[in-house]
């Protein structure tokens, strides 16, 4: 039996977690964690039976206690609730699916308590991407990713301890805008830049996509995970989201991981790795597919993925502003407060404004967060 936590159970790859949970006996669910959809944690509650579950707010978490008088469930909450469930002692393995720099603490806690890491949260990495992989090793826990593009690199790179990486190509879809360009974008809605092509994904990372910040993200991810440098990454745009992403060798071998949009296969291989097992659903059909295309980026268009290459390039604390910055815009924009294309402006603005500092302390870095929101609220109002 895997005894398992997962932080952000209500949300998009929690609840696609919860699916692959379902369909394997041998998984048992020990902590779960949401912000304040408490209707949807307390039916995972009656279903999963956890020992532990935390939420954001000290209200919602006596509603909870409430509710569930009749079940053994002890409810907790704030930073540290997620803490106590990243941490719980009987826990093997954490899946990180909180959105946003949220994840930074109680990964790192989980980390130093001895959990492998089912990564979802790519903020984690982007920000503290130089305090996590040194604590992986030195904590010898197995850090094992999430996101699709990742696992496909991962799975790409798997038996090859010897070979070097000549280039990563990673994946993209172009998002629900590709072949615009920036005129064409100034009239973009909410619900347009909801509307991904291939993946049904939560509010913030589908915008991420669709700004192109996501590739952005998943660059200073690969970035860490796979020891590359940035001119080893070669962002391709694959708008058949069927290619997750690929690794080119040495001799010019590239061996590529394909399959359909569904996120419960990299969720399913993070678990049980290096084991697969059989996951129920479509198959491929590479007759029904037909082609597979291939384009650049247009960095012009989406200047967020370029800024990424930047921050990244840059190093230190920019990742940090550049994904705070985001974030914060994207939260704006959702809630219709600015335009479609001031969303990168904005992380832009946040960028040019910042003083860099070398190799921040995790304090330092919730500070910039922080000091970035202050910044972007300043020059909004
Ligand atoms: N969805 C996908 O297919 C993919 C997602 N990812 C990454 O995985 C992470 C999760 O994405 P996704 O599942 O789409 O996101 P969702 O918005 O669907 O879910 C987020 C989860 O985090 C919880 N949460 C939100 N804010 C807070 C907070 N302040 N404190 C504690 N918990 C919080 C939510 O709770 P509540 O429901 O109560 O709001 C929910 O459980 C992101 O980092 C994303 O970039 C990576 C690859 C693919
Ligand atoms: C499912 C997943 O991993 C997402 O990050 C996905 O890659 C988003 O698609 P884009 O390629 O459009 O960013
Ligand atoms: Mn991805």
């Amino acid at each position: 039996m895997k005894y398992i936590s997962i932080l952000g159970s209500t949300g998009s790859i929690g609840t696609q977690t919860l699916e692959v949970v379902r369909e394997n006996t041998d998984l048992k669910v020990i902590a779960l964690t949401a912000d304040k959809n408490i209707e949807l944690l307390e039916k995972q509650i009656r279903e999963f039976h956890p020992v532990l579950v935390s939420v954001s707010e000290d209200v919602l978490a006596k509603e909870l206690r409430s509710r569930i008088k009749d079940v053994n469930t002890k409810v907790l909450s704030g930073m540290d609730g997620l803490i106590a469930c990243a941490t719980e002692k009987s826990v093997k393995l954490v899946v990180t699916a909180v959105v946003g720099m949220i994840g930074i603490r109680p990964t790192i806690e989980a980390i130093k308590a001895g959990k492998d890491i089912a990564l979802a949260n790519k903020e984690t990495l982007v920000t503290a991407g130089h305090i996590i992989m040194p604590l992986i090793k030195e904590h010898n826990v197995r850090l094992l990713p999430v996101d699709s593009e990742h696992s496909a690199i991962f799975q790409a790179l798997n038996g090859e301890t010897m070979n070097r990486i000549s280039k990563i190509i990673l994946t993209a879809s172009g998002g629900p805008f590709r072949g615009k360009k920036k005129k064409d974008l100034e009239a973009v809605t909410v619900e347009d830049a909801l509307r991904h092509p291939n993946w049904s994904m939560g509010r913030k990372i589908t915008i991420d996509s669709s700004t192109m910040v996501n590739k952005g993200l998943e660059v200073i991810e690969a970035k860490w995970l796979f020891h590359v440098d940035l001119d080893r990454i070669q962002v391709v745009i694959q708008p058949q989201s069927v290619i997750h992403s690929a690794v080119e060798f040495e001799d010019g071998g590239i061996v590529a991981q394909m399959g359909t949009p569904d996120m419960r296969l990299p969720i399913q291989y993070a678990l049980f790795y290096p084991e697969r097992r059989n996951l129920k659903g479509e198959r491929l059909n590479l007759f029904q597919l037909g082609k597979l295309t291939f384009e650049e980026p247009d960095y012009e268009t989406f200047r967020g993925l370029r800024l990424a290459f930047d921050a990244s390039r840059e190093g230190g604390s920019f990742p940090t502003v550049y994904n705070a910055a985001n974030e914060c815009a994207v939260a704006k924009f959702l809630n219709r407060e600015i335009n479609y294309l001031e969303i990168t402006g904005l992380i832009d603005a946040a960028m040019k404004n910042h003083k860099k500092i070398n190799h921040p302390t995790i304090q330092e870095i919730l500070n910039i967060e922080k000091e970035t929101y202050d910044f972007i609220r300043l020059i909004t109002t």
